[in-house]
């Protein structure tokens, strides 16, 4: 048989027939939020229709969801009230599993699904949400898609998507000490830009991948969304199989004997051929910051802020002014010099287990300086649990951090959790948009322990030199 990659194989299995350019994919996997789902219950109502497939479909609240304890569905925005009547008066209707946001197995939908053993190698997966891509972690085929597609796949579970092309990202050598994921995947955005992945799906591989958590390979994945690919994934090995085996919903006893020798089929052939191919060298990456309102704005940590003059084009010298504006910085500032107002730890791309862990590590015993308002949001109401069991809360608010229920929170400001206009925020999520985290809010994407580092001396320091 011809050599395929890994997303071809997977795409090959799920494929019910060729449309143009496009395949009529079935899903097996469907997560639903709060967000973009009601108008998608709506239109296939009116149509008449019913969920295809219940028991394929899961639903959750994250996105806009209040993080003090005590919270209800009352204590949301008066939107995000609606929207989550919405999600519970939908799902019953449905028939489909709800999480609401005071059920154990709650959290942001990216930390869940794997978390519960719902995403599986193998797997398409569906959510109307663009981070989708980090299930792809698993070496499933995960896709982020519009409301319209959300109705879609509820009515017939199955998805109409263009035929993408194929990257692979080789990721050499192993990171080095005082050095994350996120530095890796920020590096790498910085290197090939926000559109570097456009209209691919984005494999990562080689012996730093290899090497690497789940956690961190969740990380990495989540961010490809940011290079422009339609997804990202990474091939399942024994790391795979250790984390998923006895979650919640993974296969057990026979079934997860199968599952396993149908997973172990599942890698790119030696001699595949990929559209794109690119090498980096894990020793290379440093701490990452980035600087401006793109994710492509990365700088070391010991860099500097770029002058528009030395853009190549007009767009560019333009487009470096305009960042700098926004974000209130001048033009060869070194950026472990500019005063950092708040900090957020969270999302779905670092707010599990082992980034709390590693945010701990640097905060324990010393104390977030007196300008700085520090929030940790666990993913999920089980990493919150276990964050609990071993005394991160108590480092964190001993430190001086708010401790929070689990939601998207402050990396979307989609509750109550904003930046105030001109705030400065070292966060680890993944979107440094203007205004992504409130109006004129001003975000520094960072790793964990990058940010828990600038929590307490109140500007970016450099981590390995505090170990
Ligand atoms: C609200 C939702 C549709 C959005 C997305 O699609 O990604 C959000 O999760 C984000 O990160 O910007
Ligand atoms: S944590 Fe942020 S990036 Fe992730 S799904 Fe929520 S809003 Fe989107």
């Amino acid at each position: 048989m011809q050599a395929r990659t890994l997303s071809e194989k997977i795409w090959e299995a799920h494929r019910i027939r060729d449309v143009d350019t496009s395949t009529l994919l079935y899903i097996d996997r469907h997560f639903v939020f709060e967000v973009t789902s009601p108008q998608a219950f709506e239109s296939l109502r009116d149509a008449g229709r019913q969920v295809r497939r219940p028991d394929a479909t899961l639903a959750v609240a994250d996105h806009n969801i209040p993080t003090l304890e005590g919270r209800t569905e009352m204590s949301a925005s008066e939107d995000g009230q609606a929207q989550l009547r919405l999600l519970r008066e939908n799902t019953t209707w449905a028939g489909i599993s709800y999480f609401d946001m005071n059920d154990r197995r709650q959290g942001i939908v990216h930390v869940i699904g794997p978390e519960l053993g719902l995403s599986l190698p193998g797997m398409t997966i569906a959510c109307g949400d663009s981070h989708t891509a980090t299930h792809g972690a698993f070496g499933s085929l995960a896709f982020g898609i519009g409301t319209s597609e959300v109705e879609h796949v509820l009515a017939t579970q199955t998805l109409l998507i263009e035929r993408p092309r194929t990257m692979r990202i080789i990721v050499e050598g192993a990171l080095p000490f005082g050095v994350t994921a996120k530095d890796l995947i920020l590096t790498v955005i910085g290197r090939i830009g926000t559109a570097g992945a456009r209209g691919h799906i984005l494999e990562f591989a080689g012996p730093a991948i290899k090497a690497m958590s789940m956690e961190a390979r969740m990380t990495v994945v989540s961010m490809s969304i940011e290079a422009g690919a339609r997804c990202g994934l990474v091939a399942p090995d024994q790391t795979t199989l250790e984390y998923l085996k006895d979650r919640e919903y993974a296969p057990k006893g026979s079934d997860w004997d199968q599952a396993v020798a149908y997973w172990q089929t599942l890698f790119s052939d030696d001699d595949c051929q990929f559209d794109r191919e690119l090498t980096i060298n894990a020793n290379e990456v440093e701490p990452t910051v980035t600087w401006g309102t793109s994710p492509e704005d990365t700088l070391p940590i010991s860099g500097f802020v770029p002058d528009p003059a030395d853009a190549a084009s007009k767009n560019g010298r333009d487009a470096i002014q305009r960042s700098i504006d926004y974000m209130g910085l001048r033009s060869g500032q070194p950026i472990s010099d500019l005063k950092i107002d708040r900090v957020f730890i969270g999302s779905c791309t670092n707010g599990r287990l082992e980034d709390l862990r590693s945010a701990a590590e640097v905060v324990k015993g010393r104390h977030v300086a007196s300008h700085v308002r520090a929030l940790v949001v666990p993913g999920s109401t089980a990493v919150k649990q276990q964050a609990e069991s071993e005394g991160l809360d108590k480092i964190f608010l001993d430190a001086g951090f708010e401790w929070r229920e689990s939601g998207c929170s402050m990396c979307v400001g989609l509750n109550a959790d904003q930046l105030g206009w001109g705030e400065r925020c070292a966060a680890t999520s993944n979107r440094n948009f203007e205004g992504r985290q409130g109006a004129g809010g001003r975000t520094h994407l960072a790793s964990p322990p990058m940010a828990a580092a600038a929590a307490i001396f109140g500007h970016f320091v450099d981590v390995r030199v505090l170990k």
